[in-house]
């Protein structure tokens, strides 16, 4: 159910989320020459991305991070899970992907720093995943934390992910996907989009948003293609919802080239924070659920 019925936690941990924070990772993330899925910086952006989860996670032992191997690329997918308690057996899932691209011809040397496609989205995720666990909240459902590997080359990482989950029949109730969330190319905050996308769930994020992030305008609009992983898991059933930084006409001009820096972005991250703050709400509101 839908129900947003634990304003005591999401109020206690919403404020504890930091612009700051989403700032210095997207920074990280797109020092790296590139991030796209066959080179050596993808490679080890992955395994920064692996290395900073475990440091969030610190000792606790209801939380893993592991790097899930792709058969036909060298960049692995990044999954942080938190154990439910009560409910392990149903999931939710949060995601961005952490390759980044300038396009067909991209290759060991090229420039593609990719702030804000999508080292937004999986800075977004991490801030989420601090508060998380300096609050030590306790979700009675799973929870998990994706960052997927060759988004770009055909939402290749997260559709293995998919599949796999598929496979292995597990019940994940929800799925969000964070990519691309800090430029703020409209006057509305937040679009949520409907196409590849589960209705029921879309309605469940307008109204979190609504509860608890009221001076925030929600608007919608639709991709017309399957174009970010949230297509992976809707393929397979599963209900999925993409929240975008602006609609469709004014999105930002700058991504898969050389110029998705931070810089193209007023050096800023208080847009990617709003995304944060979303995701948080979902992921405890979701992730409190009984059986
Ligand atoms: N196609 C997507 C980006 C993308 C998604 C939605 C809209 I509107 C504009 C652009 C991509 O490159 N994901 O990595
Ligand atoms: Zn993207
Ligand atoms: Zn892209």
């Amino acid at each position: 159910s839908y129900a947003i019925d634990n304003q005591a936690i999401v109020n206690k941990l919403l404020p504890q989320l930091q612009d700051s924070n989403v700032l210095g990772t997207i920074q990280s993330l797109s020092n790296y020459q590139n991030r796209f899925y066959t080179t050596s910086h993808g490679v080890s952006a992955s395994n920064w991305i692996a290395s900073q989860w475990k440091q969030l996670a610190g000792s606790r032992s209801d939380v893993t991070v592991e790097q899930f191997a792709h058969a036909n690329w060298p960049q692995k997918s990044v999954i942080l899970t938190i154990k439910g308690s009560d409910n392990a057996a149903e999931t939710v899932v949060l995601g961005g992907h952490l390759d980044s691209t300038v396009g067909s011809g991209t290759g060991e040397s090229s420039r593609a720093p990719g702030a804000d496609d999508d080292a937004s989205g999986v800075a977004s995720l991490t801030e989420v995943i601090r508060v998380l666990m300096a609050g030590n909240y306790q979700p009675r459902r799973t929870v998990k934390f994706m960052a997927y590997a060759a988004e770009e080359v055909g939402l290749r990482g997260s559709a293995d992910i998919a599949k796999r989950f598929k496979q292995q029949q597990a019940k994940v109730v929800g799925a969000l996907q964070l990519d691309m969330t800090n430029y703020q190319g409209d006057a509305e905050d937040i679009f949520l989009f409907t196409d590849y996308t589960n209705a029921a769930q879309n309605t469940f994020l307008a109204n979190l948003a609504k509860y608890y992030l009221p001076t925030l305008k929600v608007g919608y609009s639709k991709c017309g293609y399957a174009c970010s992983d949230h297509a992976s898991w809707n393929a397979q059933g599963y209900a999925a919802s993409f929240p975008f930084e602006s609609s469709f006409n004014n999105s930002n001009p700058y991504i898969h080239s050389r110029n998705d820096t931070l810089a193209s972005m007023d050096n800023q991250a208080e847009h990617a924070l709003k995304f944060s703050q979303l995701a948080l709400a979902y992921a405890v509101e979701l992730g409190s659920d009984g059986p």
